[in-house]
């Protein structure tokens, strides 16, 4: 994947754009989502990880707002059960471009991975197959609110019994204090991976109107309203966390 280091905000911009997921941020992507959300390492492998126990043969296995397919080749890395393959979807061209890209130099350079199809759509429009594990990692939060019931329920539908959905989103927190602790030591680590006092408040300027975190207590009741009958977090790294839902 791309080295390019993230200088997107590193200069004062005369009005800071929304932010969207264009070529500029597709380029310097890896960097910036890497020492943006604590954890994502981890949390990506450890996707691929989780998958290899819900995996079923002859099933469908998605990656829902795939960027450059980080969590894609994680499943590739770990999941080997027969007749599956993996579907990437994202609504930015820029992102399908490159991802398809790094699929291709990963089947170039390993036998016997799953098959991949990367599709450009919008994941609220998709008809969704039956499938055995669903990944919405850090995607959902870009979703309109009132949006996000919709796209659970499908997801739920589609899932197999014996399926899982992984959920990773940056949390917002009901107590303040809270809040505002984990909000500070979020900036603290950005620092501590090179940001400026600019950067971050540049960034935090284009993403304040088009990501709306939620916080726990929200995904869990909007996922068992959904017909998820379990939710489990299984990681959580300052206000960032990740769900296991279950059928
Ligand atoms: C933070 S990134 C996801 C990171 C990625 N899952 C990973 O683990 O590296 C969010 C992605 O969701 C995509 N996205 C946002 N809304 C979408 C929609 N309605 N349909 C499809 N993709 C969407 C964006 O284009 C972007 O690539
Ligand atoms: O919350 C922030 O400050 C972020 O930069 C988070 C976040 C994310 O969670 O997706 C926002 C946009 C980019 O995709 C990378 C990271």
């Amino acid at each position: 994947m791309s080295q390019e280091p993230d200088r997107l905000f590193a200069v004062p911009l005369p009005t800071v754009p929304d932010f969207t997921f264009n070529e500029a941020v597709a380029r310097v992507f890896p960097d910036m989502i890497k020492r943006s959300v604590p954890g994502y390492p981890t949390i990506v492998e450890n996707i691929g990880v989780l998958a290899a126990q819900f995996a079923q043969p002859h099933s469908v296995l998605y990656d829902l707002g795939s960027s450059l397919g980080a969590v894609t080749q994680a499943l590739r890395r770990h999941v080997s059960c027969g007749d599956c393959r993996v579907i990437a979807v994202d609504n930015s061209s820029a992102m399908v471009e490159r991802c398809s890209e790094y699929l291709h130099a990963q089947d170039s350079m390993f036998q016997e991975l799953l098959p991949v199809e990367v599709v450009e759509a919008d994941i609220l429009g998709l008809h969704l197959q039956p499938t055995s594990f669903v990944a919405l990692n850090f995607t959902l939060q870009f979703i309109q609110p009132p949006q996000r019931l919709e796209l659970l329920t499908a997801i739920r539908q589609a899932l197999l019994p014996g399926g899982a959905l992984i959920l990773s989103e940056k949390l917002r927190f009901e107590d303040e204090q809270e809040h505002e602790l984990l909000t500070d030591l979020h900036v603290a680590f950005k620092r501590a991976n090179g940001y400026s006092e600019l950067e971050i408040a540049q960034k935090r300027n284009a993403i304040e109107n088009v990501m709306k975190p939620d916080s726990l207590e929200q995904h869990r009741e909007r996922l068992l309203a959904a017909g998820f009958s379990k939710v489990v977090p299984w990681f959580q790294c300052l206000n960032f966390a990740s769900l296991i839902a279950l059928p």
